[in-house]
C-alpha cells in the first residue's frame, strides 16, 4: 500500500511555455480540495536543489489563468544533471517533508525526473509544457496551440509587406528538434512551404517549388523554417536560395522568443486545467512517475520511459495536405 499523499511540490521547468499557470492554479485548487497541501519550487531543479520552496493556497493562483510565462519561473539547470546536484534535490524535498512532486515541462525536464526517481523514492507525475509538442503520450502539449497562433499572427503581418513587394521570406518557427509549430504554423497560415526536421526536402527541391510559383506568377511567396531543419537556419538557406534563383528579393525574420510568450489561448487555458486536474487526481490514485495527457480528448497516463524515448511522429497525411494546399 502506498503512503498517503499529503503534501505535494510543483514545479515549472525548461523552456516556458503558455498555459503553465493555468496549470498550476488547477493542481494548487485540485490538491486543496483533496486537502493536501502544496509547495511551489522556484526555478525549476534549481530551486529544488536550493531548498526555494514556498506553501501555495488556492487564493495564490488568483489572477494568473490569462497570463503567460510561469509565475514560479523556470530554469535550465545544470547542477540537476549531476548525482551530487540531484542529492541536494533529494535533501530539500525531505526536508519539506514532500510525499510527492508534479513537474510542468518538456523532454528534459520528464528525463531528469525520471533520473530523480530511479535514484530516490518520490513519486512524481509530469504535466507536459513545452511550444515544441514533442512529447509522446499527448495530443497536445500546453502552449503549443499559443505559439502556432503568434506565429501565424506574424506571418499574416509579413504576407502584407511581401505582397506589396515582390518578395520571397523565410520565416524562423521554435522547435527544437521537432517540425509541429513549423507545419502547422504553414497550414494555418497558407505559406509556400516548410523546411522541418522531419522532412528530407533539399534547397534544390525547394528552388523547384519556389520556381513552379514563379511561373504561375506568384508575386510573392513565404516559406516557413523549423530552426531543427536539416538544411541550416533562415539565414543561410536564404543566402543559398537568392543564389540560385533570384526572380524574388529574398528577406529574413526570426520570430523568437515571441512564440513563447503572451496569454495562452482557450485551447491552452482548458488543456492545463484539465491536465492539472488529472495530475493530481492521478495522484490520488496511485499514479507515479507517469506523465498526464490527452489522446483522442481522454485524458492517459504514460511512463516517462515512453513519453520520453517513444517519438511523437508529425502525420505524414498533413505534411502531404499541406504541400498539395500551398501549390
Ligand atoms: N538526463 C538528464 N538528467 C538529469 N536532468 C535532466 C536531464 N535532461 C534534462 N534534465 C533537466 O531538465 C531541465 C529541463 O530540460 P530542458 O531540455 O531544458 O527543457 P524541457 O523540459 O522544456 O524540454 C534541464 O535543464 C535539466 O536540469
Ligand atoms: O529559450 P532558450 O533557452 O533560448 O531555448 C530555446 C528553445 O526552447 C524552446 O522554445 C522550447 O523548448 P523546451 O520547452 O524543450 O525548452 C525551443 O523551441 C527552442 O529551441
Ligand atoms: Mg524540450
Amino acid at each position: 500500500m502506498s503512503k498517503e499523499i499529503k503534501r505535494i511540490a510543483v514545479f515549472t521547468s525548461g523552456g516556458d511555455a503558455p498555459g503553465m499557470n493555468a496549470a498550476l492554479r488547477a493542481v494548487v485548487r485540485t490538491a486543496s480540495s483533496h486537502d493536501m497541501h502544496v509547495y511551489g519550487i522556484y526555478r525549476g531543479y534549481e530551486g529544488m536543489i536550493d531548498g526555494d520552496l514556498e506553501r501555495l493556497e488556492r487564493g495564490d493562483v488568483g489572477n494568473i489563468i490569462h497570463r503567460g510565462g510561469t509565475i514560479l519561473k523556470t530554469a535550465r539547470s545544470k547542477r540537476f544533471m549531476t548525482p551530487e546536484g540531484r542529492r541536494s534535490a533529494y535533501e530539500s524535498l525531505l526536508a519539506f517533508d514532500i510525499d510527492a512532486c508534479i513537474a510542468i515541462g518538456g523532454n528534459g525536464t520528464f528525463t531528469g525526473a525520471s533520473v530523480f526517481t530511479e535514484e530516490y523514492k518520490i513519486p512524481f507525475i509530469g504535466i507536459p509544457g513545452t511550444i515544441d509538442n514533442d512529447l509522446f503520450g499527448t495530443d497536445l502539449t500546453i502552449g503549443f496551440d499559443t505559439a502556432v497562433n503568434t506565429a501565424i499572427e506574424a506571418v499574416d503581418k509579413i504576407r502584407d509587406t511581401a505582397d506589396s513587394h515582390n518578395r520571397l521570406f523565410f520565416v524562423e518557427v521554435m522547435g527544437r528538434n521537432s517540425g509541429y509549430i513549423a507545419l502547422n504554423t504553414a497550414i494555418g497560415s497558407g505559406a509556400g512551404s516548410a523546411l522541418i526536421p522531419e522532412s528530407d526536402m533539399s534547397i534544390e527541391e525547394l528552388i523547384d517549388t519556389l520556381k513552379m510559383g514563379a511561373r504561375r506568377k506568384k508575386l510573392f511567396s513565404v516559406v516557413i523554417v523549423a530552426e531543427g531543419n536539416k538544411n541550416g537556419n533562415a539565414s543561410e538557406i536564404a543566402q543559398k536560395v537568392q543564389q540560385a534563383f533570384d526572380f524574388y528579393d529574398t528577406k529574413v525574420t526570426i520570430i523568437g522568443h515571441l512564440q513563447r510568450g503572451g496569454s495562452p489561448t482557450a485551447i491552452d487555458r482548458v488543456l492545463a486545467s484539465r491536465l492539472g486536474f488529472a495530475a493530481v487526481e492521478g495522484l490520488v490514485n496511485g499514479q507515479a512517475n507517469v506523465a498526464v495527457g490527452l489522446v483522442n480528448g481522454k485524458v492517459q497516463y504514460t511512463p516517462f520511459e515512453d513519453a520520453i524515448s517513444k517519438e511523437k511522429t508529425l502525420d505524414n497525411d498533413l505534411v502531404r495536405m499541406a504541400e498539395i494546399l500551398a501549390q
